[in-house]
């Protein structure tokens, strides 16, 4: 099997505040290439801001995110993927355009990436010239997932990644999952609805400092 990807990330006591509040504290776990981690919790606790710390866009009020085993030098971020609840696309732009404009940006240089693999993906290679802002809500959502094929990347950050998605097209997203992991990338997923992926570790957040709410 080819394994182009050898990175770790380690997180080691990881805390987060928002708003001068805290979030999550103590928070720690360590992924090997191929392993995937489910991000869990309720609504608030703190998922997202979680993957943005990985992502490098939001600081850590404690402890230390750290990858090894990439070229000396690269930051954590620029190793990642973070697909997050915006959908990022530039609705005037094509739905090529806007997948060229990603795998340039992404690889910082202008050689197009693999846009007409990553159209592949999804099945978007047909309205590939029709502008971004005409697209459906789950068009616009596999728009957003197909950065992750246009340039390779070892750690893929996907925050409710499924939101829109039919049927089918979660199941396809499974597979890229599952392959990404086979080819020794590392996954971090958050969601609320089950993907069928086999995740190798879970991560439950919990409300700090809101009581429990009653049951009705
Ligand atoms: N920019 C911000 N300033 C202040 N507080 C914020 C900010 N962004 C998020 N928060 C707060 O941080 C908390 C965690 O938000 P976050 O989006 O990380 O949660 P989540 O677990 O991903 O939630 P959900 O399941 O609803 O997507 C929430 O209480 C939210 O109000």
């Amino acid at each position: 099997m080819n394994t182009p990807f050898t990175v770790t990330l380690e997180a080691r006591g990881v805390a987060c505040d928002r708003g001068g509040r805290r979030l999550f504290e103590d928070l720690s776990f360590a992924l090997a290439p191929g392993e995937a981690l489910l991000v869990q919790g309720p609504n608030g606790t703190g998922k997202t801001s979680l993957m943005r710390q990985i992502a490098g866009l939001l600081p850590l009020a404690a402890g230390e995110i750290s990858a090894k085993g990439a070229e000396a030098g690269t930051p954590t971020a620029e190793l990642c993927h973070y697909v997050g609840h915006l959908n990022g696309v530039k609705t005037s732009l094509s739905v090529r355009e806007n997948l060229t404009f990603w795998a340039d940006y992404l690889r910082g240089d202008a050689t197009g990436g693999d846009v007409n693999a990553a159209l592949g993906v999804f099945g978007l290679a047909p309205i590939a010239d029709i502008a971004a802002g005409l697209l459906s809500a789950g068009q616009k959502r596999k728009l957003a997932l197909l950065r992750l094929f246009a340039c390779p990347r070892p750690i893929w950050l996907l925050d409710e990644p499924s939101v829109s998605l039919d049927v089918a097209s979660v199941e396809r997203l499974r597979q890229a999952i599952t392959g990404h992991r086979e080819a020794g990338g590392i996954a971090i997923v958050s969601t609320h609805v089950p993907l069928g992926e086999a995740f190798t570790h879970t991560l439950d957040l919990h409300a700090l400092d809101m009581a429990e709410e009653p049951a009705p």
